[in-house]
């Protein structure tokens, strides 16, 4: 794998509330808790720090309320943090995420991040059609040609092995798998060098989730994007990630290769987290 760079997070905060000076020392691990208990304030994340690599997928994990989609989110401009820094190298180009003005972000979010959430509402128009959704999306790009945005579309949604002939009917209309495919065909369609996939597979039947998730792995042999995959599920983070970031109460407290963490966790939580998958 490449060792070029795509993403720098350095010691990434937010606090939901009007926060205090004695927020973080009282939350975390060690005190069970994520909610200040001086001012009541939600430390949902703190001290995120972490590199991501091209081509590289990269697992976060951790049980819910731990801070897994608040970090993502961050870095999406879904959320604005409390501190911290995160830098996204892009083409010889270097972006300090947060210092960014509305025009920049939106640049990046339509055309270089592509985002999957759980819920497809968030991320598919279901008042527009299939092949629609993903046009939205190309018309953002140097595409303005109706037939050549169609084949596009046609293309990523044959991609995502989505039936094209159904690519004029609402997505409303679609199974959950479906749906998630459209969304990942729309997250696509930009090419981005970065793809961030919010617990993609929940509350999918199983057959469905291991079709997407083999989706996912082929679409990373066939290309360099590099993944974000926020998953409370190690299933997803043994088959897809190759190194991973456990969190609890809003910290980082286990990072490292997926195949070392799951066979020799170190850290008690993670320990009991293996242990409940087995
Ligand atoms: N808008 C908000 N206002 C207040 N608290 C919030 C808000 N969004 C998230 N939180 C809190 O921040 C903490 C982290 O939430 P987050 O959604 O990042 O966790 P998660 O690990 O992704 O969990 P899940 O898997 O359930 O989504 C939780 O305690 C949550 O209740």
């Amino acid at each position: 794998m490449s060792r070029e760079k795509v993403l720098e997070v350095r010691n990434l905060s937010k606090v939901y509330g009007k926060g205090c000076a004695k927020c973080f020392d009282s939350t975390g691990p060690e005190h069970n808790t994520n909610i200040c208990p001086h001012c009541g304030s939600v430390v949902a994340a703190h001290n995120i720090s972490f590199d991501l690599y091209k081509g590289e997928i990269l697992g976060v994990m951790g049980e819910s309320g731990s801070g897994k989609s608040t970090s993502v989110n961050n870095l999406f401009f879904d959320v604005m943090p409390t501190s911290g820094q995160a830098t996204f190298f892009d083409d010889g180009k270097q972006y300090d995420l947060f210092s960014l003005n509305a025009q920049q972000k939106r640049h990046l979010r339509n055309h270089r991040f592509g985002m999957v959430y759980q819920n497809p509402i968030l991320g598919l128009n279901f008042n527009v059609s299939a092949g629609g959704n993903i046009a939205e999306r190309l018309l953002m790009t140097n595409l303005t040609n109706y037939r050549e945005i169609r084949e596009r579309a046609i293309t990523l949604l044959r991609r995502t092995e989505v039936l094209t002939e159904r690519m004029d009917e609402m997505p409303k209309n679609f199974s959950g798998g479906m749906q998630q495919r459209v969304q990942i065909a729309k997250a696509l369609a930009t090419n981005p060098p970065l793809l961030f996939l919010d617990e993609v597979t929940t509350g999918l039947d199983l057959s469905v989730q291991a079709a997407i998730l083999d989706l996912i792995m082929e679409i990373q042999r066939e290309s360099e994007t590099a993944m974000i995959v926020v998953t409370h599920d190690l299933g997803v983070i043994r088959l897809l990630a190759g190194r991973t970031i456990v969190m609890k109460y809003g910290r980082i407290i286990e990072t490292g290769l997926t195949d070392q963490i799951l066979e020799d966790p170190q850290d008690a939580y993670t320990q009991r987290l293996v242990a409940s998958a087995l």
